[in-house]
């Protein structure tokens, strides 16, 4: 079968759970086969994939269960619980493309690697935080755990009250050679879960955890250009973009430029905290060397990358 290039394909954490309040172990290992199932369709169909993915709802899962416990165990922190989720996640990715590359008879073999991501310790994010995780919660809720627990809470996209941490930009990934070197000996890898545990450099280079989740999109973004992809895709919960989204005007969009889509945020089009951070993220891929950025949803994935839906970004 003829090589179609590699992809970096970053999995949404909302795409994982079906039921915030009520999800389960298997809930959520039915929500990755059935992204893992779409994946495997394009490994058939010549694509090197490395799968990224969010952790927003997980880590703020594992977290408040730290929380709840800390009367009999120690807290973790945030650092640690981002490790927790790329496990577990890498866990269920890895187990569902295995199965997924058994029922086809494809030769091939997941992994999932533990990635550290480098960020500024004076990235300003650490004094101001913006990224949502667990789950969502009322307005009186989410104010009674701000005035109880110290919590910073903020409204979500229209979506629901969430907590808030800090989330600084990636500048470096610490493994990104070794899943380069992974995908080029065959495998197909699993890596950057919730964009990278967040870490620093000291002074000596040596790593040092710090407790922040990083932005799934710009850490996947990162990885891409550094190993070189050939397209960068985001599959989350709509097949395309669209201008004046959920409006009566709404307009889905086939492909933009990187200066269209420059002009589309600056006209307000992509709502912060969901859709901007994605186009920002195609927008870093493409300035830094990228050729081809997609958005769709994982049941379009094989079909956007021949060209017959999605929303495919150039520079
Ligand atoms: N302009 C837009 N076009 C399409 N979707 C948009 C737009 N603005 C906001 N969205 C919303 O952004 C969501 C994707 O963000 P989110 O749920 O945070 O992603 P993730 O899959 O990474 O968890 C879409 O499902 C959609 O509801
Ligand atoms: N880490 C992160 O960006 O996760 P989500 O995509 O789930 O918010």
């Amino acid at each position: 079968m003829e090589r179609k290039g590699v992809a970096v394909v970053a999995v949404g954490g909302n795409s994982l759970i079906k039921d915030a309040q009520h999800q389960t172990v298997k809930d959520q290992y039915e929500a990755g086969a059935e992204s893992m199932h779409h994946i495997a369709g394009m490994i058939a169909d010549g694509w090197d994939v490395v799968v990224t993915h969010g952790n927003g709802p997980q880590v703020g899962f594992v977290l408040r269960r730290s929380e709840l416990a800390r009367h009999e165990l120690h807290e973790v922190p945030l650092d640690v619980c981002g490790a927790d989720t790329q496990g577990a996640i890498g866990y269920m990715f890895t187990q569902a493309l295995y199965n997924e590359f058994l029922r086809r008879g494809m030769n091939k073999k997941a992994v999932a690697v533990v990635t550290q991501t480098v960020v500024d310790r004076n990235d300003p994010a650490f004094k101001n935080p913006t990224k949502p995780i667990g789950s969502f919660m009322d307005e009186k809720t989410a104010k009674e755990r701000a005035e109880k627990e110290g919590w910073v809470v903020v409204e979500d996209a229209g979506r629901g009250w969430r907590r808030v941490v800090p989330s600084p930009i990636p500048i470096d990934i610490v493994e990104a050679p070794a899943i380069r070197t992974l995908i080029d000996a065959g495998f197909v890898v699993v890596g950057v879960g919730g964009g990278g545990i967040p870490v620093v450099r000291t002074e000596t280079g040596e790593l040092v955890g710090v407790e922040a989740v990083i932005d799934k999109d710009f850490g996947s973004s990162l990885l891409a250009t550094m190993i070189k992809a050939d397209v960068f895709i985001i599959s989350t919960a709509v097949e395309k973009v669209a201008l004046n989204y959920n409006k009566p005007n709404q307009v889905w969009l086939d492909k933009m430029t990187v200066a269209e889509a420059k002009a589309y945020m600056a006209e307000g089009h992509f709502a912060k905290g969901s859709m901007l951070p994605k186009i920002q993220a195609c927008i870093r891929f493409l300035e830094n060397g990228g050729k081809k950025a997609i958005i769709t949803n994982p049941e379009n994935l094989t079909r956007a990358l021949r060209g017959e839906t999605g929303t495919l970004i150039v520079p």
